[in-house]
């Protein structure tokens, strides 16, 4: 039983989730196919595919185009199987954020037409060594607006891995906690 995990990235934390529920989904019996968005061709096989992880980090308030292009043109067989939908970014960190994170995933649904079975939504992180002049500004005063972070304090990390593990290990086993995180 094959698990299709397909992410876009633009930072690199969502490849290292990607990665990492890849690794739980083969601890936990199945083959993981990992795809990123930005480096294939808009069809995939998913001839051997049962389920289907979708993820995809939050820039400027949208998923990268390469995610929703490509959830867009395979929809019907994506469809067609179990998926769960993770979307990441910092909003989601912050309990005062995540109505606004709730929406970006609920624009990018509306916008590819994609109806999973579950979604949830997953802290992403800051990483300072990446960004310019612009990004830190957007960081700083929009994104972490009214949080204690400053980007200039360095790197961190907000991704919960525990809670993570739990909502991958709950959507392959079925029992389906994600939606009400
Ligand atoms: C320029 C910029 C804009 C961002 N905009 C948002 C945003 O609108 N909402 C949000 O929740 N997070 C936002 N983030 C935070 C990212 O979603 C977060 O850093 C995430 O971990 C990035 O994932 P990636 O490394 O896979 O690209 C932004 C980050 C940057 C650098």
């Amino acid at each position: 039983m094959t698990v299709l995990i397909a992410f876009a990235t633009i930072e690199g934390q969502t490849e290292k989730i990607a990665r990492f529920i890849s690794w739980v989904a083969k601890n936990a019996g199945f083959n993981a196919k990992l795809i990123n968005t930005d480096e294939m061709s808009s069809h995939v096989s998913l001839d051997d595919v049962v389920k289907v992880v979708l993820l995809a980090p939050v820039h400027e308030r949208r998923h990268p185009e390469s995610f929703e292009a490509f959830v867009a043109s395979n929809r019907d067989a994506l469809m067609k199987r179990k998926s769960l939908v993770l979307s990441v970014g910092l909003k989601a960190a912050f309990a005062s954020g995540r109505e606004e994170a709730r929406d970006y995933l609920n624009e990018m649904l509306m916008r590819t037409g994609f109806e999973p079975d579950a979604t949830a939504l997953v802290s992403g992180a800051v990483k300072p060594e990446n960004y310019g002049y612009f990004e830190g500004e957007i960081l700083k005063h929009v994104v972490l607006l009214g949080q204690k972070i400053d980007p200039r304090d360095g790197a961190q990390e907000f991704t919960n891995w525990d809670e993570l593990t739990s909502i991958v290990i709950d959507f392959l086993g079925g029992t389906g906690r994600a939606n009400q995180l």
